[in-house]
């Protein structure tokens, strides 16, 4: 009870009942989250309809408070509706528990570490190279390329499923209208029953209970998205065709109990909707960041034709011998921040903190948008320069906290390393990227801006994308049939 007494962090006065629920913006919450911070400091918090939310502006904060308190914040917040659908078994939206540490340890275990990734180069490899490939083949369409290619990676690691190129992918199709649905029903405030979650209890042919039978029809879906690849994987095993992948090396085992199987089809199926958003906009950031600095590519192309030449391709062996290229990558994690608030962790208990009382329950928002802007730690912070990260002093390592903080870090940061260092790596090596031009011929300016959500991209751009010398064809074509 003493405890109780103590005040929360500062923040806004709110209203009765709603507290500060108006004041929460709808757009770029990351910004107003991190003007907020100027007033009332690292540590601050506002009322959302009775629930706690504090909002970390100080990145050391979050370290103490995220990452060195164990399980005490690894809690995600309720999602009723989410979990009417089934999606409480993905685990970006598992509450903590037996399951949450179960798939935490078999993902870990395939590839947990940048040396377990690398069964995974071929893969990584290939599906790079056929970036390429769509990207020269629709160079109009650089954003398809991205998505068809970030989706294909993921697909091809977690279960050796390699996407049909022509037309449709059936599997693609499963999941995009699985991952819309996802969306849709972790819209915040969309359901009713998000509101007030007791209305999860009423039966599903109540008038008004429209939410529940969309519910059960979201449900088979994703089952339906968790079930297919998954005996894909099988019936490849079976046949002795299997592809290394995530589930394959995990259905390897004897003797597997249902609840195990439960374990590797969900912790597998996590692998889409929290791998395939993020590496896409990280990549479409590279084109973007291209457009605008010229003199980057320029950089990271002389650095390449110096290490690698003009005969091949980069790949992963050559990755150590490529440090511009690798602030590249450090930069465009830091400059336009694709999870730029991370993901909500809520308190498991009450707890007390720098003397503030955090009730069991309060969400912890870590605004890493503005760890990554903070002027103190990166010079001139809005512009690309991946400078920053050279020489005897760089500064501050983005990828230290853009995955994440604690025991809900992104379980995926090798993966999601691999997959966006190979795919720069051959677009510097393959592709100049330019401004796109107008009816005049007078070059396009894109925004440097992001769409809004938990998982952002940049906002749709053009750009003029051509091979950068007459072999790069050759090279794209002699690389993929050297897979077959
Ligand atoms: C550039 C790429 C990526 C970035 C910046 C990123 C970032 C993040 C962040 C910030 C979180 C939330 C961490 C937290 O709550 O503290 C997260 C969670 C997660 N990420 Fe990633 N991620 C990326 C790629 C991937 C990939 C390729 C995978 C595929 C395996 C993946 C799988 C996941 C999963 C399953 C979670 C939920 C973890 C949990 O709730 O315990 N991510 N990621």
């Amino acid at each position: 009870r003493n405890r109780s007494r103590l005040p929360r962090p500062p923040g806004p006065k709110g209203y009765p009942l709603i507290g500060n629920a108006l004041d929460i913006p709808t757009s770029r919450a990351w910004e107003t989250f991190a003007r907020w911070g100027e007033q009332w400091g690292g540590i601050m918090s506002v009322n959302v309809l009775g629930q706690t939310w504090v909002i970390l502006n100080d990145l050391d904060i979050a370290v103490e408070l995220l990452d060195q308190t164990g399980s005490t914040f690894a809690d995600r917040p309720e999602l009723p509706m989410a979990t009417l659908c089934g999606w409480d078994r993905a685990l970006s939206a598992c509450r903590y528990g037996p399951r949450f540490r179960e798939y935490r340890k078999l993902i870990g275990r395939v590839i947990g570490t940048r040396g377990s990734m690398k069964q995974f180069h071929p893969a990584e490899e290939y599906q790079a190279t056929m970036f390429l490939k769509r990207v020269l083949a629709n160079p109009d369409r650089v954003d398809d390329a991205t998505r068809k290619t970030a989706g294909a990676m993921i697909l091809h690691i977690t279960y050796g499923y390699k996407i049909q190129e022509e037309g449709e992918d059936p599997l693609v199709e499963i999941a995009d209208k699985t991952m819309a649905e996802f969306s849709d029903c972790t819209t915040t405030a969309k359901y009713l029953v998000d509101l007030m979650p007791f209305l999860k209890h009423v039966p599903a042919w109540l008038p008004g209970a429209h939410f529940k039978r969309l519910a059960a029809t979201y449900h088979k879906s994703s089952d339906h998205m968790a079930t297919v690849p998954l005996n894909y994987v099988k019936e490849q095993m079976a046949q002795g065709t299997a592809a290394p992948s995530y589930a394959a090396d995990l259905l390897k085992e004897k003797d597997i109990s249902p609840e195990r199987l439960q374990d590797i089809k969900w912790s597998a199926l996590s692998f889409y909707g929290a791998g395939a958003d993020t590496t896409v906009s990280v990549v479409q950031s590279y084109f973007l960041a291209t457009c605008l600095y010229p003199e980057v590519q320029k950089k990271a192309q002389a650095e390449v034709d110096s290490v690698v030449g003009r005969d091949r391709l980069p790949g992963y062996e050559d990755r150590e011998s490529l440090p511009y290229l690798e602030a590249v990558c450090k930069e465009l994690y830091r400059w336009l921040p694709i999870v730029p608030l991370a993901v909500p962790h809520r308190a498991m208990s009450d707890q007390v903190y720098k003397n503030y009382f955090l009730p069991e329950g309060t969400l912890v928002f870590a605004n890493v948008w503005k760890f990554l802007h903070d002027p103190d730690v990166y010079s001139d912070p809005f512009t690309f320069n991946p400078d920053r990260f050279m020489g005897p002093n760089p500064e501050r390592d983005p990828t230290d906290f853009v995955f994440g903080f604690g025991r809900r870090v992104c379980p995926g940061t090798h993966l999601a390393d691999a997959s966006v260092w190979i795919n720069i790596a051959k677009a510097a090596a393959a592709l100049d990227v330019s401004k796109a031009l107008d009816e005049t011929g007078k070059p396009i300016d894109p925004i440097p801006a992001t769409t809004e959500g938990v998982i952002v991209r940049p906002l749709p751009f053009k750009c003029h994308v051509r091979p950068r010398h007459d072999r790069v064809l050759d090279l794209v074509q002699e690389a993929i049939a050297s897979f077959d």
